[in-house]
């Protein structure tokens, strides 16, 4: 993935929202204020109760696949993917201290002192370092977050620069959670590849070294979360997503659900897992990626922990022979190389689905 020519990008001034809250608790400066069609409000889970996210057992994957336990979990699975591109998963497997210690480190990087997370700058134009990402003009709105975001593997990704010397165990903690991140995505792929009817190994054979990079988003509580936006509409660029919500935290992730946005209730050991761009381009369509978005709240801060996976930049994405039939289901996607998709997705401003277009066959 060559990077953007990030000198002709002008941003304006990005303010700090952990240090607005500092300075100014009750106002919300204009940039941040959004067009009255684009506010986010925080629904109540309460109201929602018959439309909640679909929940996965994998203890009951790792069972024969022929137990039928087994056999209703994937069934589960492949609903979830297919009807919500959204669903929580339980009895993972990965260790509560893991869980804890990413969570740990990452809430004391955001509390350091503005200086010291400026020592690891998001230039514009990029998407590794802390700031603020996506943004491409001076007047486009700002979201009510800030952000810390690190390629992690392949290697040849890392920006060592950008990885911080403190807190002192946050490069340690990385490397440990990331790891088994790494072999829940692997495990979650085999997974789908089932539910599709598709050889096990069909996803990871044709990723290659795949890419993995986490983001950390912080959101301060806001005065007015009527007004503003945490994190703005988009889909995710990636295969999978694995998404962490912080100890007792409140509602603040929203699926798109049947043009309804839908709360995504955090529940005590779970991870939110989500279909990106490319498994919808990989199943033509039959798993889709779904339009989601983060709002604030008047009382509490909120943190995720937020880790793409996708396939190594040099792999050729294209819907998967299996999965189209001229007759029946035409191909809707072109091919494109994994790296060119990244480029374009990180050279736009997040904007619900618009980043597919890059693959769309239009009829
Ligand atoms: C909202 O999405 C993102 O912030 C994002 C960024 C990921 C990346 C980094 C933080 C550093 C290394 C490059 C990479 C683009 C992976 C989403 O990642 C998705 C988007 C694409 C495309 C992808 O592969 O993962
Ligand atoms: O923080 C959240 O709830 C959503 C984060 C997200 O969608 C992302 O980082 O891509
Ligand atoms: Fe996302």
């Amino acid at each position: 993935m060559a990077p953007l020519p990030i000198s002709s990008i002008r941003v304006g001034k990005i303010d700090d929202v952990q240090e607005l809250i500092k300075s100014k608790p009750n106002t919300v400066p204009e940039r941040f204020i959004r067009e009255a069609n684009e506010r986010g409000v925080l629904v109540s889970h309460k109201t929602h109760l018959h439309h909640h996210i679909p929940v996965v057992d994998l203890s009951k994957l790792s069972k024969p696949h022929t137990d039928d336990d087994f056999l209703f979990e994937i069934l589960k699975l492949s609903q979830a993917c297919e009807d919500w591109g959204f669903f929580q998963v339980i009895n993972h497997g990965i260790e509560v201290g893991v869980v804890e210690d990413i969570e740990k480190v990452a809430k004391e990087f955001f509390e350091m002192p503005l200086e010291e997370k400026k020592k690891y700058p998001m230039e514009p134009g990029t998407v590794q370092g802390y700031g603020q990402a996506f943004i491409f003009s001076e007047d486009q709105k700002l979201d009510w977050c800030n952000m810390f975001a690190l390629g992690v593997h392949p290697p040849s990704i890392r920006n060592p620069k950008l990885w911080p010397s403190k807190p002192a165990r946050f490069s340690e903690n990385l490397e440990g959670y990331s790891k088994e991140i790494r072999k829940l995505c692997k495990r979650l792929l085999k997974y789908i590849a089932i539910s599709l009817d598709l050889k096990e190994e069909r996803f990871e054979e044709m990723f290659g070294e795949a890419v993995q990079a986490v983001r950390m988003n912080y959101y301060p509580p806001c005065s007015r979360p009527d007004l503003v936006m945490g994190l703005s509409p988009h889909s995710d660029g990636s295969a999978l997503t694995v998404l962490q919500q912080s100890k007792n935290s409140r509602v603040g992730l929203q699926i798109l659900k049947d043009n309804t946005w839908v709360p995504v209730l955090p529940l005590p050991n779970a991870l939110v897992i989500n279909i990106g761009d490319t498994i919808e381009v990989l199943t033509n369509g039959k798993y889709k990626s779904v339009e989601h978005r983060a709002v604030t709240n008047r009382e509490r801060e909120r943190l995720t922990i937020v880790t793409f996976y996708a396939p190594n930049y040099e792999v050729k994405i294209e819907p998967m022979g299996e999965l189209v039939d001229d007759e029946t289901n035409p191909c809707k996607y072109r091919s494109y190389n994994h790296g060119d998709y990244s480029y374009h997705y990180v050279s736009n401003k997040l904007q619900g689905k618009k980043s597919l277009d890059f693959a769309k066959i239009l009829n």
